[in-house]
């Protein structure tokens, strides 16, 4: 097992990739602590999305908490750690993945709607992941950080132009993360997942038309699932990737290389 006794943190964790990744950890062996927040309309009933995931973890055989908490708050990281060394004792892996992307035209965006997208995507990585750090610093045993950049820290939407520059931040993070922490044996990686069936893009792919033109572009002919993202990012946690830092994996089906 890639993980065995290791304890992680995934934020985001109750739906979409973040699910699938803490059920991954837990798979290979690790006590999950899972983070989610449920703070919109859409989010009634979320409370059962994230007992599914506490359950799907035990099922493996392992401990999960779940600790609701707006990751752009920095106390929330805070509170991640706290739970963790309480429940668990340690912080071995953080998969840093909560994310929102609200499509938007750019010459109407309203200010709150760029600031709530940079809030959790971008600043709530940092809060995270430098709580995570200075436990994982303490401890003196090192850890791996992985954060959800996306495709899009590569290249541009539309209506995603408050979005796409969070996933590019999110991905220098970790770049400057390595850096920063590499002395104390704490390995920073991000996955850029590419276009992946969750309900971040539910509504935009009910288009058929685009659904299809994405399944044409995509050179391994289908759209991602979250668990395609989550093998990547077990493997970056692991020690398989243990001379791997500052690197991003590309997890897109193909999709950012074919131009024609
Ligand atoms: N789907 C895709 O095609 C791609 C997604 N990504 C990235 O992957 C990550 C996960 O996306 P995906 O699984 O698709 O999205 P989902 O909408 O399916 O899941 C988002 C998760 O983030 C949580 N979340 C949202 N806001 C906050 C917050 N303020 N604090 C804590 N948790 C929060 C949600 O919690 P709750 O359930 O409580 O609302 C949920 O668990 C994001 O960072 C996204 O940018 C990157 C590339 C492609
Ligand atoms: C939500 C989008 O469909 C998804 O998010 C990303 O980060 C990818 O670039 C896709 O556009």
């Amino acid at each position: 097992m890639l993980l065995e006794n290791k304890v992680a943190i995934v934020t985001g964790g109750s739906r979409g990739i973040g699910h699938a990744i803490a059920v991954a950890c837990a798979r290979e062996g690790a006590d999950v602590v899972i983070n989610y927040w449920g703070d919109n309309d859409a989010s009634y009933g979320r409370r059962s999305a994230i007992d599914e995931v506490v359950r799907e973890i035990e099922a493996h055989g392992r401990r999960a908490i779940a600790v609701e908490g707006n990751v752009a708050l920095p106390q929330t990281g805070i509170d991640l750690v706290s739970h963790a060394v309480e429940a668990f004792g340690k912080v071995d892996v953080l998969a840093s993945n909560a994310g929102i992307c609200p499509f938007h035209a750019f010459l109407d965006m309203p200010p709150s709607v760029l600031e709530r997208t940079v809030g959790v995507n971008l600043n709530g990585a940092f809060y995270v992941t430098q709580a995570v750090a200075r436990q994982m610093k303490e401890q003196g045993t090192g850890g791996a950080i992985v954060a959800t950049s996306s495709i899009s820290a590569l290249v541009g939407g539309g209506m995603q132009t408050h979005y796409t520059p969070t996933k590019a931040g999110v991905h220098s993070l970790m770049q400057s993360c390595a850096i920063a922490l590499g002395p104390f044996g704490i390995r920073c990686n991000s996955v850029m997942p590419g276009t992946i069936a969750t309900d971040l893009n539910a509504e935009d792919l009910a288009d058929e038309d685009k659904r299809a033109y994405f399944e044409r572009r995509i050179p391994l002919g289908r759209l991602g699932a979250p668990e395609d993202v989550a093998d990547c990012v077990v493997f970056l946690a692991s020690d398989r990737a243990r001379y791997v830092t500052g690197a991003a994996l590309l997890v897109d089906g193909g999709l950012f290389v074919n131009l024609q």
